[in-house]
């Protein structure tokens, strides 16, 4: 069972922060193994990759059958039911008809000086994507991935995927195709981050990491940022419903379950301005952790991390939850956009009562890989803008020299910088000639 706080409790705010700072990864030693396995991976690159593959997965491989060759990808991708294949196309369009419109515009302008400024946006070369098969197997997070960097215009996209004991998803390779991936490789782990960011005689190495994964991967994916680039660390799920007592306590307690079921470290938090409600939500989250498949997850999740908090009004509500920044909110309240305009810190919000956020894990259109552990204060769900980087452009007149560099010459002074000076003087002494 979860917790119950209520904010007019004496011993609420105690509670609360108790709550917030809830340690729900623990795992002192990943990252010591992950430096050893990224060490291995730079110094014997395939060899290490298989080893640890055999190690960790159970699946012995060779270079050769590192990569899902094309007859193995078409074989695989013919078993998929033609109602997952609709559904996963369901699914490609919407999300690319989404990230379509986050695509931003190059500027170029003049200034009154006569300076012509501006930027352009370029994509990386090469994207690795990281798809977990660890616990559970994601189809949906490899369209999340690779659909925006398509969108991007990314040139060359490697999957990794680790198969343990060689168990292949189908759903997974059928996504790749249509999302337009290059290259799948079933290798997991820090190995496969190693890779990605190294290169082996197998693999290239590409720019751009992204992708959720446990912890072995998220550790990886921290050391190898700044020889690659990567987009966020995405930590065990979370969500956060606010609720009236307007609202069946079954859909929500499933709303709450849908994120529990992840992970035993996933949180799943109620908060509403009905106590008697928030009660009846979790007799129905018991009564559904009595038959759901993963019971045992969601369970674990539900007692470790969950709770049911009562507040005073919505705008309490709405307060509270810019203190916990939650991955996913879910606002199920009689004007959902009202509240919706208070909150300040959410990776992504879901709107009323007919938006499960389990639509957005799959086929709503936004991106499921969000910022979780109260990280969406600073940041962003991936997007197409993570595959892309802004280049500046400057280009000057002799009159935009004229009239801006002698200030450029008194700053390199200043810094003692003296042919960052010249350089500009001397452009300047040649102009002032003629
Ligand atoms: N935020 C999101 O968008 C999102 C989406 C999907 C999944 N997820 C999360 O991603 C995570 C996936 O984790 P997973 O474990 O199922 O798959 P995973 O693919 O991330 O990890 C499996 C790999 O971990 C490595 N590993 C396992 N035990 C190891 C050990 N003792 N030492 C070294 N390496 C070891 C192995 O190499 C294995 O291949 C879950 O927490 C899930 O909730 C998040
Ligand atoms: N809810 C997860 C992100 O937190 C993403 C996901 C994938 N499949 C189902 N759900
Ligand atoms: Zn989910």
């Amino acid at each position: 069972m979860a917790q119950f706080l209520n904010t007019r409790d004496a011993d609420f705010e105690a509670r609360f922060t108790a709550l917030l700072g809830a340690k729900r990864e623990d795992s002192p030693d990943v990252d010591e193994i992950v430096a050893g396995i990224i060490a291995d991976v730079r110094a014997r690159g395939d060899d290490a990759v298989i080893e640890l593959t055999e190690r960790f997965d159970r699946l012995a491989l060779t270079p050769e059958t590192m990569r899902f060759s094309a007859g193995e990808i078409a074989a695989q991708v013919a078993k998929v039911a033609p109602e997952e294949r609709d559904a996963l196309e369901l699914a490609a369009d919407r999300i690319r008809a989404y990230h379509v419109r986050q695509m931003p515009d190059d500027q170029l302008w003049t200034d009154p000086d006569g300076a012509t400024l501006g930027w352009r946006w370029t994509p990386v070369s090469a994207a690795g994507l990281y798809v977990p098969g660890g616990l559970a197997s994601y189809p949906s997070s490899v369209l999340m991935n690779a659909v925006p960097a398509k969108v991007a215009g990314v040139e060359r996209l490697a999957v990794t995927v680790p198969t343990p004991d060689g168990a292949v998803n189908p759903l997974v390779l059928l996504a790749a195709e249509i999302a337009g991936v290059d290259e799948i490789y079933r290798i997991g782990g820090a190995q496969a981050i190693a890779a990605l960011a190294y290169g082996t005689e197998t693999i290239a190495p590409v720019d751009k990491i992204t992708g959720p994964g446990n912890a072995f991967v998220a550790a990886a994916k921290r050391r190898v940022f700044g020889k690659v680039g990567i987009d966020m660390i995405a930590g065990p799920s979370e969500i956060l419903v606010i609720a009236d007592a307007d609202n069946d306590p079954d859909f929500l307690a499933l709303d709450l379950m849908s994120q529990a079921e992840h992970d035993e470290s996933a949180q799943s938090i109620l908060v509403t301005d009905d106590e008697a409600f928030g009660h009846k939500v979790a007799e129905a989250v018991e009564k559904r952790l009595q038959t759901l498949e993963r019971r045992a997850i969601a369970g674990a999740s539900w007692r470790d991390f969950g709770a049911v908090i009562t507040v005073r009004d919505l705008d309490e509500a709405a307060a509270l939850s810019d203190r916990i920044a939650p991955e996913h909110l879910e606002l199920c309240v009689a004007d959902p956009d009202a509240l919706a305009a208070k909150i300040t810190h959410a990776g992504a919000l879901f709107l009323g009562a007919w938006t499960p956020e389990a639509v957005g894990d799959y086929v709503g259109g936004p991106n499921h890989v969000l910022p979780t552990a109260r990280s969406a204060r600073f940041s962003s769900g991936l997007s197409a803008l993570d595959f892309l980087k802004r280049t500046t452009i400057a280009k000057m007149t002799p009159a935009a020299l004229k009239a801006i560099g002698p200030a450029a010459e008194t700053l390199a002074k200043s810094e003692s910088l003296e042919a960052h000076g010249l350089s500009v003087r001397v452009r300047l002494d040649k102009l002032n000639e003629g």
